[in-house]
């Protein structure tokens, strides 16, 4: 192995590399040069996910299970190649999709130490939002090979290691299943370890398949042969995989979709699994479930399913002015408001014409679009680029190059902040990409979260025809009955930590000022100290707990919001600030304590 990687322009080139390193966390302009651009990028998220960058502030998450499809064909690969690797001081690492370590192959003993005092270990996440860029985390949250060395990490105890992480895909499904990853120490980094890592998650890929090809073959034939012979709603599912036709996703939202599974797995594993079964959804709708299940090589491959909506319940009927559903991957929430935002978005994505999306920092704008993308369009280009980032003149270059040569959807977040000579250049971008004759349309949404008063902002939003507003999440709480489990699922995918009734009543009432983005904060908090039962009211944050006595209505806590504001106008005057609302000084005062509003100290 090269003792070192110190070529000029080498990106790993120690001295530099720690110097723009130690200017980005003390936020100075770096020198782009310096930095790979998947790296600065990963340090940009990592900031924002407010890892530490001084000290490693992991807590043990849970025991791997050894006995998952994906342990049981990768170990073997995995230890066949640590003989390969005959003594020599690499780590051979495991990890889930999540960024779980499963297991670690023993190395040497110094280097073991090493990762042992790290926490990179079984039972320990590095995902990038805990450990920061790393080569585990950040190629899971790419998607794609990333080998990160000494500084380029974002944790200053991980710089003496380089590593080299590949995601593992599933391959049939071609879900990621987990990664790979292989560490040394930074003095014996040598870019091969990224194509040995690549070598090695495609064998555990063929592992996978070759342990799995032959029963999920055949879930996947009588999943296509009920399909042929059914219009309605089918799907099929084992442990690792879930197919469902197209009827499934249009007619049954996400959580209709998990009640029929847990009911269909339920089904299947009870003594009568081909005997009919009767649910009711939550919408009021009656579906009956046929089971069958299907064997592969004597062992159960998994369930084919068909389902017939059998009765419309009261709601259904009754509710003509529901909107209609839209089943929006990865987002949940059926406020009338979140979902007003929602289907605006989708017709304003149908129509082609370009959108611009405001709201409260965290209110889920870039969320939203990307999953009316993946609804819409799902094999297209998504690209996000963060206007948070634009400190230097390469970020105008990306943005040129994406306008003029990109198709699918591009997402410019963020536009609020940028500086008026950068909103006249992005204009004058927009401007040319309008013009250019392409095969395949390219589709612009910008975010912004403050009312623009005029100026460059304006002038730039005249390419954008329609402004939707997203709710902040206060305006539609009682969505938090629905965000809180679907995040404790992505946190916690087992499903063993649920929220007692006491702790959901308290988050409905918080006000959120951090909106969807400050739950997901709160709930990534708890799992780090709880990860099984029950979350209490205990262990809340003080943030949940100052909280009104009620739960508001939309237009009580807009009205909150406007005595809030006017208060913090007028310095906590609370005479003035009546006075502006056009309210009587008794009235302020009894709004203050009902809403349980705590003035700004003057
Ligand atoms: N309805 C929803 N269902 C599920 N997750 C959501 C929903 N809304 C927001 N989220 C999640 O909340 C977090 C914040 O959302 P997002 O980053 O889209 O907000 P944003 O409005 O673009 O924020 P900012 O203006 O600060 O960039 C993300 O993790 C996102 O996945």
């Amino acid at each position: 192995m090269p003792p070192t990687l110190t070529r000029p322009g080498d990106f790993t080139d120690g001295e530099n590399l720690a110097k723009a390193r130690e200017r980005f966390l003390t936020a100075e302009a770096i020198d782009p040069d310096q930095v790979r651009d998947a790296i600065l990028a990963s340090w940009w998220r990592s900031r924002r996910w407010n890892v530490a960058a001084d000290h490693i502030d992991l807590t043990y998450m849970r025991d791997p299970d050894p006995d998952t499809p994906l342990s049981r064909s990768a170990l073997p690969v995995l230890t066949h190649l640590r003989e390969h690797l005959d003594g020599q001081p690499i780590s051979i690492i495991l990890t889930d999709p999540a960024g779980l370590v499963l297991a670690r192959l023993a190395a040497d003993h110094d280097l073991d130490s090493h990762l042992d005092r790290v926490k990179l270990a079984p039972g320990f996440s590095y995902a990038e939002e805990f450990v920061g860029t790393n080569g585990i985390g950040t190629a899971l949250e790419g998607g794609r090979p990333m080998q990160v060395f000494g500084h380029e990490h974002y944790a200053e105890h991980l710089e003496d290691l380089a590593c080299a992480g590949v995601p593992i895909h599933h391959p049939i499904s071609g879900k990621t299943v987990g990664a790979v990853d292989l560490t040394c120490w930074r003095k014996d980094a040598d870019p091969l370890l990224l194509a040995l890592a690549k070598t090695t998650a495609d064998q555990i890929q063929q592992a996978l398949f070759a342990d799995s090809s032959i029963r999920e073959l055949e879930l996947l034939q009588e999943y296509l042969r009920t399909c042929r012979r059914t219009a309605g709603i089918v799907f099929a599912f084992n442990n690792d995989v879930v197919m469902m036709n197209y009827h499934a996703r249009q007619v049954l939202d996400p959580s209709e979709q998990s009640i029929l599974l847990g009911q269909a797995a339920e089904t299947l594993a009870g003594r009568h699994p081909t005997r009919a079964v009767m649910v009711e959804l939550p919408s009021g709708m009656k579906a009956r479930l046929y089971c069958r299940p299907v064997r592969g090589e004597g062992r159960l491959a998994g369930g084919v399913v068909h389902v017939k909506l059998t009765e419309l319940g009261n709601r259904q009927r009754t509710e003509a002015v529901t909107p209609p559903r839209v089943f929006l991957p990865g987002l949940v929430g059926s406020g009338a408001l979140w979902l007003r935002g929602c289907h605006q978005v989708e017709a304003i994505y149908a129509s082609g014409e370009w959108l611009a999306l405001e709201g409260e920092p965290g209110v889920g704008k870039l969320a939203l679009v990307k999953a009316v993308h993946q609804h819409r369009t799902p094999a297209a280009r998504f690209s996000v680029l963060d206007a948070a980032e634009a400190s230097d003149r390469g970020w105008l270059n990306g943005v040129r190059r994406e306008l003029l040569g990109g198709a699918g959807s591009l997402v410019i977040r963020h536009v609020d902040r940028l500086s008026a000579g950068r909103l006249r250049a992005l204009s004058a971008a927009l401007k040319a990409a309008r013009a250019v004759d392409r095969p395949s349309p390219l589709w612009v949404a910008v975010t912004l979260s403050r009312r623009h008063d005029g100026g460059e902002l304006a002038e730039l939003l005249r390419f954008f025809p329609s402004t939707v507003e997203l709710p902040p999440l206060r305006h539609h709480v009682e969505d938090v009955h629905e965000l809180v489990p679907f995040f404790l699922a992505k946190l916690m995918p087992d499903g063993r930590l649920v929220c007692s009734p006491e702790a959901m009543q308290l988050l409905v009432r918080s006000s959120w000022p951090g909106n969807t983005e400050q739950l997901w904060q709160v709930l990534r908090r708890i799992v780090q100290y709880r990860r099984t039962g029950s979350i209490q009211p205990n262990d809340l944050p003080p943030e949940c707990r100052t909280v009104s006595r009620r739960v508001l209505s939309p237009l009580e806590s807009m009205e909150r919001d406007a005595i809030v504001q006017s208060l913090l106008d007028h310095d906590g005057n609370k005479i003035k600030a009546a006075r502006s609302l056009g309210m009587s000084r008794a009235t302020i005062y009894r709004k203050i304590h009902e809403y349980g509003i705590v003035p700004p100290t003057r």
